[in-house]
């Protein structure tokens, strides 16, 4: 079935002030509320990298945690890795570290320093795009470990935040807040 944006924005819940005062939360679990639905979000992805990307993806990057509900499967329809890029004292290899903010804190992420290759083509996936601060610290990481990132895939873009600012790779956002 084609993509219908206005559809699976209709699946999305919008929560006001959480987890903080101020915070717009978009809820994006009532996705899963629908097979049909994530096939659709999925497809649309693995359309348009297919169609758009003129490097072949070697890896895909998922954020910890709601991007590892996309990241496996977009990595499985591509035929490519999937790696995780998780918080703090999660991950039990040699791992590659960088602090960094998002819209409503702080933290560390980490990837093991073995699941990237030097000049892997990297797509790297999460279920939302707010300031584009975790992104970004993904792709430092992919970075380090001599990866090349060549899109970043959101499923929802909060477009008045300016994330794609901060990423130096074409953004592909599936709905735009
Ligand atoms: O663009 P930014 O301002 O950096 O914000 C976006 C990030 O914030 C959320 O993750 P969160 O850290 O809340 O983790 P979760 O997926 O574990 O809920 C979201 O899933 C993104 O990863
Ligand atoms: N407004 C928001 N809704 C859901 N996840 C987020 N991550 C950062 N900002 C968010």
């Amino acid at each position: 079935m084609a993509f219908d944006a206005a559809y699976i924005r209709s699946l999305l819940r919008t929560i006001p002030d959480f987890p903080q005062k101020g915070i717009q939360f978009i809820d994006i679990f009532p996705l899963f509320q629908s097979p049909a639905a994530v096939k659709m979000v999925i497809d649309h992805i693995v359309g348009h990298v297919k169609s758009s990307i003129s490097k072949s993806i070697d890896a895909v990057v998922g954020l910890d945690a709601r991007g590892f509900l996309f990241g496996p499967l977009v990595a499985q329809q591509l035929g490519v890795a999937f790696a995780p890029v998780r918080k703090q004292g999660k991950l039990p290899g040699n791992t590659v570290q960088v602090s960094y903010a998002k819209e409503y804190g702080e933290d560390i992420f980490e990837m093991e320093a073995d699941s990237i290759q030097a000049g892997h083509n990297v797509l790297i996936i999460d279920d939302l795009m707010a300031t584009g601060g975790s992104a970004r610290a993904a792709g430092e990481l992919v970075k380090k470990k001599g990866g090349r990132v060549c899109t970043y895939v959101f499923l929802v873009e909060l477009v008045e935040l300016q994330g794609v600012d901060q990423l130096d790779a074409p953004v592909f956002s599936l709905l735009k807040y």
